[in-house]
């Protein structure tokens, strides 16, 4: 410090040692805390004010060479954060420390004036600071385990960065033939982690801790709202009478199911799916193509043409009358582009945006151009496609990347993308693409620049050895339309990467392509009739908040909602409506406790018992069970990296669900298919059951199958199952971990892909109609929740009535534009909406 003009170096503990009689009391940490050095001089001539009384100040001893300075008391809210130079201090379960720990600990919180004071010559420190411990008080005593908990949690962090530094990054080789070898020494002699070194409860915390504490602590309060509010109540037990456990599979049912998947992911494989069971297993089995139109498809060579086909007569006009007028616009120019593909004539290729807001009828836009090529018995003509796995199943598609078989991040380096990759996805994208007279393609604010130049790409090369294509056009001359709301969520984690955001300087020519192949899209249908949304004064609120302009009066209304507002009109959440509203949430934390709640409250009401399906992990190909260390590791690992299979997943009868994965095809239950479990059927293994308390069953294995009803009603039909019935066995999946002596493990996991589905994420929830839903739009512990996040959760349901909200928000979601390349974006289209007809 500088003193009098001069550098004086300060000696803390010489300070402490000479205060003042007042401050004898306090121990070393509350002396530095609840004082600090002041002038005495200055502060006594200073005149007090009513609204800040004169500071207490207490002058050093004679000794302490600080004539001039005092120590000046705290005063109320004025708060010291001490910083602990060099090593922190040391642990208290160390014997070779003890002494040196209670030496610390008594100078820190035992108040002292010689150091000699702090234990009698006969003693040592470890007895003096017992004595001491057992009457201090409890806030210095929590001081003193905090200082442990820093030990704590770094020997915790370092112990969990070892296990978790084990696993392996994608492309090693896998080294199955010896997967004993998790307790060897590595080749620097150094000890590797010991299957013995794991205990349950290690697995078991590792599991809990899964998740970061914040994004834990963020979903608790999710759920204490949602218990306060009474969505959620913790009713006891007892007087439940659950229902009887599920039965065990026969051997014969098991052999069944195993056939009946066995031929379904065959059928999605070929992306020819049959009506029935039998037709499936006939191996002659393919979709039948109209003669009269397929023959007129590409060139004709005949001399002899069949007689012209009056196409328009084969549409039901009726079906059609639903479409307002800008969905007719659209439909229109649709119909006669294929029309005019279907003679033969040659037309210019027709690329359209058909734009909308959430709920202005794109979906069944789609359905009904679907319902058009069914009429015509073309429907293996038309490709339909969105950017998730979710609205792709809402309108029977498939994602882009499955369907044109893009990689992840496709390289060019050594030949095109296209020409790499298994055959098996080559022989995909050929079938899926070839024949094709129309694209269309949903959640088009999700696809990027680069995807348009990629599926452009991955079409023009099928498309080149078909006759009629133009390799000097986008998509290889095909027709495509694209819908979407650009209000909606923009590309995951690459905003910029938004076909409306011109980048030409940064982009790299991928995307430089894509976003010149967007520009063509020169003919625009913009939707702008509400039919999701009935409510004038919520749809108000909705249009304005796509482009920030929120008000006051807007924002109150939206407050009204929150369901912990005094204002809010509390819907009794056990009515027929309410019970099943479905939360829509930024994050898993709070969607994955929402869903056990209201699967728990499920089980509650109806009687159905709760299981617990734990994942059936074994390794490679020795088939051989995990070790407790490769559990650890595997619990602590992403959904992500173990093949999108939970290691546990809950269920019971009558829960609704969501499919994880395309199972049975493209087309009918996919992933991101809702529906509801009506049955399930154990393992044949599972002869004892582990019973708790409170009903739950937690198998040791997979369930043999259970049986799905989607809401979308299917067509197929399995012997002996009630119509709309599907099995759903377990999949499998199969990813890597490796242990630190260099060597890889291969994990096949074996689990059902199925997910309770009573809270989605936002990013879920996009494209769906939720008849009740409760958003939480709460700013989240990390990551940032913008406008389109609001906007898409908001959107999803019909007005005020419908829509609550859990907790509080940030009002500049309403009242901030997403983007100004949106906004400089939206004038552009509606002027080309203005001349498309
Ligand atoms: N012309 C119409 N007449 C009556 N109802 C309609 C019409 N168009 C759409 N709907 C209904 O409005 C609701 C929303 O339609 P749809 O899901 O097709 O909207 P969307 O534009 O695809 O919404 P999102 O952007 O959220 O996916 C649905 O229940 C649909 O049946």
């Amino acid at each position: 410090m500088i003193q009098d003009g001069e550098i004086q170096v300060r000696d803390q503990l010489k300070e402490y040692q000479y205060r003042g009689d007042a401050l004898e009391d306090l121990c070393f940490l509350d002396f530095f805390l609840e004082t600090y050095e002041g002038s005495i001089r200055d502060e006594d001539n200073r005149p007090t004010t009513a609204s800040r009384p004169r500071s207490c100040r207490v002058p050093y001893k004679p000794g302490a060479g600080k004539a001039k300075t005092c120590r000046v008391i705290r005063g109320k809210g004025h708060e010291t954060l001490p910083q602990f130079m060099g090593q922190w201090f040391p642990r208290n379960d160390d014997p070779a420390s003890r002494e040196f720990y209670c030496a610390s600990m008594l100078l820190l919180f035992h108040p002292w004036d010689s150091l000699s004071s702090l234990k009698s010559p006969s003693e040592t420190f470890d007895s003096s600071f017992k004595r001491f411990y057992e009457s201090v008080s409890p806030r210095l005593r929590r001081f003193m385990e905090n200082i442990q908990f820093y030990h704590d949690s770094s020997d915790s962090a370092k112990k969990r960065a070892d296990y978790t530094s084990l696993i392996l990054g994608e492309g090693e080789e896998t080294n199955d033939a010896d997967d004993s070898n998790l307790g060897a020494v590595s080749e620097d002699g150094g000890r590797v982690l010991e299957a013995e070194d794991v205990t349950d409860e290690d697995i078991e915390r590792c599991r809990l801790n899964s998740e970061s504490p914040r994004e834990r602590l963020f979903g608790e309060c999710a759920m204490a709202t949602a218990f306060d509010v009474g969505i959620f109540s913790e009713s006891p037990h007892a007087d439940i009478a659950y229902e009887l456990p599920a039965r065990r599979a026969t051997l014969d049912e098991v052999k069944t199911v195993e056939e009946w998947t066995t031929t379904l992911k065959a059928a999605a494989r070929t992306g020819n799916m049959p009506a029935s069971f039998e037709e499936a297993v006939d191996e002659s089995f393919s979709i039948p193509i109209p003669p009269p139109i397929s023959c007129l498809i590409g060139p004709s060579v005949s001399p002899v043409l069949p007689a012209p086909i009056d196409y328009e007569s084969l549409i039901n006009r009726q079906r059609l009358e639903i479409l307002n007028a800008d969905q007719m616009r659209a439909y229109m120019i649709v119909e006669r582009q294929l029309i005019v593909r279907l003679r033969n004539e040659n037309p210019k290729q027709l690329l359209m945006l058909v734009l909308g807001q959430g709920g202005t009828g794109k979906s069944l836009l789609i359905d009904a151009i679907s319902q058009t090529f069914a009429e015509l018995g073309i429907s293996n003509k038309l490709a339909k496609t969105a950017s998730s796995g979710v609205a792709a199943s809402l309108i029977g598609g498939d994602t882009l990347h499955s369907w044109a078989g893009i990689p992840v991040n496709p390289s060019d380096s050594r030949s095109h993308w296209t020409e790499r990759g298994n055959k098996l996805s080559q022989g995909k994208r050929i079938r899926n693409i070839k024949g094709k007279l129309l694209w269309l393609h949903d959640e088009l604010s999700m696809t990027t620049k680069d995807h348009l130049c990629l599926a452009s790409q991955a079409i023009g090369k099928v498309l080149t050895r078909e006759p009629g294509s133009d390799a000097t056009l986008p998509f290889g001359g095909m027709d495509v339309v694209l819908f979407g709301d650009f209000h909606q969520f923009p590309p995951v984690k690459n905003r910029t990467g938004a076909l409306y955001c011109n980048r030409p300087e940064t982009d790299k020519a991928r995307a430089i392509i894509g976003r010149e192949i967007y520009m063509q899209f020169t003919k625009v249908v913009i939707l702008k009739e509400q039919n999701r949304i009935r409510d004038p004064v919520w749809n108000r609120i909705l249009t304005r908040l796509r482009s920030g302009d929120c008000e006051g009066a807007n924002l109150g209304e939206v407050r009204n909602l929150v369901l912990s507002n005094e204002a809010c009109t509390v819907p009794d959440f056990d009515s027929k409506e309410w019970a099943d509203a479905i939360l829509v949430t930024s994050r898993h934390s709070v969607r994955s406790q929402w869903n056990i709640a209201a699967l728990k409250k499920h089980c509650r009401t109806t009687g159905n018992r709760l299981y617990v399906s734990q994942a059936c992990d074994t390794i490679g190909k020795t088939g051989s069970p995990t070790t407790k260390a490769q559990k650890l590791i595997i619990v602590g690992m992403n959904e992500k990296k173990t093949g999108k299979l939970s290691e546990r997943v809950q269920l019971a009868i009558g829960m609704k669900a969501m499919v994880l994965v395309n199972i049975a095809t493209e087309a009918e239950v996919v992933n991101g298919t809702r529906g509801v479990v009506s049955d399930i059927v154990l393992d044949p293994r599972e002869h004892v059951l582990n019973i708790d308390d409170d009903g739950t069953v937690n198998l040791r294995y997979p369930p043999a199958y259970i049986l799905f009803k989607p809401d979308t009603p299917i067509t197929m039909e399995f012997p002996a199952l009630p119509k709309g019935l599907i099995p759903i066995a377990p999949s499998e999946a199969t990813f890597r971990i490796a242990s630190p002596d260099g060597k890889s493990h291969q994990i096949r996991r074996r689990q059902l892909a199925l997910t309770p589905a009573y809270a989605f994420t936002d990013y879920k929830s996009q494209g769906q109609t939720i008849e009740r839903v409760i958003v939480d739009l709460a700013k989240p512990p990390y990551g940032e929740l913008t406008p389109f996040h609001a906007y898409v959760a908001l959107s999803r349901s019909r007005g005020r009535e419908t829509i609550r909200l859990l907790r509080s928000f940030e009002e500049k979601l309403f009242t901030a534009h997403p983007s100004e390349d949106l906004r400089l974006e939206d004038m552009r289209l509606c002027s080309l909406d203005r001349h498309t007809n």
